[in-house]
């Protein structure tokens, strides 16, 4: 998916963040806390400058593949699971085209529109005034395997290795925060956008949708604002997201992201994706007291630059035939355990998209944050299964604590206006 608007897009978010640079460095030599000074009005209109132009950048809907996937992380995501209240193919039908609709509208964004009977409810929630602008907006759809059970008459089509997630070892599952039939990864510049956006579709579906679970999550605008080019710090303090494949190289996009002809799939799968969705509580008081050599060796990576251990830059490709032992990174490092990187698991790399949560306490007092993992890849077994397998038992797990989550299958994109979401399934 291009970003339509990258050209005026991306030289606020650049100047933002240089200029954030500079403010931070000029605090500092004054030997002062940057967040201490109030921004002079000159500063202050320049960032409300910025913000206005934030909201106008947006992201096609329409594509080969579905915007949010390889899209450089927006600050914001919901993740919303819904049981779906379709009776019958037809009301399915309905429902992906009144989703595509929507999308198609709030992603390109436009005039929010006029209620014309003050008697009836508006007709949108008003959250972002009389104009919706894009903000980069994506809302990427995927289906969970009950969607193929006998209701719809669809479990021909379904996607070979797509399947109920069922528990790992140190898994504390909540069914209430598990599975659904269709889930909503919804991202956005700013939360406002994202709650009006998942207000408008659930105000246009009350009798297609029921929200099953949700969660909501975040990462630091410094990473968000530079479009990909500088990765997320996770709750843990790493940087997460450095060991992803390179989102511009579409042959090894075709080879490990997409479903290609050359699986043995159903034909409607290709240009989809197989997502796996995880909600990971965080030990975060117990972490706070780990040393930090521990830490790094938990991931195998420098904390500060990112870097695997005894390297000197967070992009360096770490040499594990040279240290067979572990004696720089462990053999148990979560690093080196979810990617060997041997010709053999090779086929294992996935795409995350991982965001942060944090929302008040646990029954037991405890912080209540973590990470919503999000990964997607072309095979759900060599991918995400595959991984966790070899991460079973590894030392990271007494930090951890993952309580829900689920497996989906990302539809493949929408190629223009006369076409919508899930068609080649429905039609097939
Ligand atoms: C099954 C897949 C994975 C789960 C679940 C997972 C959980 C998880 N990860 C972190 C933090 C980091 N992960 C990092 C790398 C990394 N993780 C996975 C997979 C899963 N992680 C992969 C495939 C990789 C890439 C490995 C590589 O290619 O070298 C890192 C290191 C930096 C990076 O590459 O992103 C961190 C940090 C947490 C906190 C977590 C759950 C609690
Ligand atoms: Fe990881």
């Amino acid at each position: 998916m291009a970003d339509k608007h990258l050209a005026a897009g991306a030289e606020p978010g650049r100047r933002r963040l240089l200029k954030g640079l500079g403010m931070l460095g000029g605090a500092l030599a004054m030997g002062g806390c940057p967040v201490a000074h109030a921004a002079p009005a000159a500063q202050r209109a320049e960032k409300t400058a910025d913000d206005e132009d934030a909201r106008k950048q947006s992201v096609d809907f329409y594509g080969e593949h579905q915007a949010g996937i390889l899209t450089p992380q927006q600050s914001s995501i919901m993740l919303v699971a819904f049981d779906v209240l379709a009776v019958n193919k037809d009301d399915l039908v309905r429902l992906f085209k009144l989703l595509t609709k929507r999308i198609a509208f709030l992603t390109h964004g436009g005039l929010a529109p006029a209620t014309p009977n003050p008697q009836m409810p508006p007709l949108d929630s008003g959250i972002l005034g009389a104009h919706i602008w894009p903000d980069n907006l994506t809302i990427t759809v995927s289906v969970g395997s009950a969607l193929f059970d006998e209701r719809f008459g669809l479990a021909a089509q379904k996607p070979k290795k797509l399947q109920v997630m069922t528990r790992f070892p140190n898994d504390s599952l909540d069914a209430s925060l598990c599975h659904g039939d269709l889930l909503l990864q919804i991202c956005a510049n700013s939360v406002d956008t994202v709650v009006h956006a998942v207000r408008d579709i659930i105000k246009h579906t009350p009798d297609l949708l029921s929200v099953r679970w949700r969660r909501d999550g975040f990462i630091g605008e410094h990473a968000a604002l530079s479009k990909g080019k500088v990765t997320p710090v996770n709750l843990l303090g790493f940087k997460d997201g450095t060991g992803n494949p390179d989102s511009k190289n579409q042959p090894l996009m075709n080879e490990v992201i997409w479903v290609t002809p050359g699986q043995q799939e159903p034909a409607w799968t290709h240009g989809g994706s197989y997502q796996a969705v995880r909600i990971i509580q965080f030990h975060v008081e117990f972490w706070d007291r780990t040393p930090l050599r521990e830490q790094e060796n938990i991931f195998g990576r420098d904390k500060i630059t990112g870097a695997p251990l005894g390297m000197k830059h967070e992009h360096d490709v770490p040499d594990y035939a040279s240290d067979p032992e572990g004696k720089i990174i462990p053999l148990d490092a979560h690093m080196r355990l979810a990617n060997p990187r041997t010709a053999q698991t090779q086929d294992s790399l996935m795409m995350r998209r991982g965001y942060s949560y944090s929302q008040g306490i646990t029954g037991s007092g405890q912080l209540d944050m973590g990470l919503l993992f999000v990964c997607y890849q072309h095979d759900l077994e060599k991918g995400f299964i595959g991984v966790q397998k070899r991460l079973n038992g590894e030392p990271l797990e007494e930090y951890i604590r993952p309580i829900g989550g689920g497996y989906f299958f990302a539809l493949p994109g929408v190629v223009d206006a006369q076409h919508y979401l899930a068609q080649p399934l429905l039609e097939a």
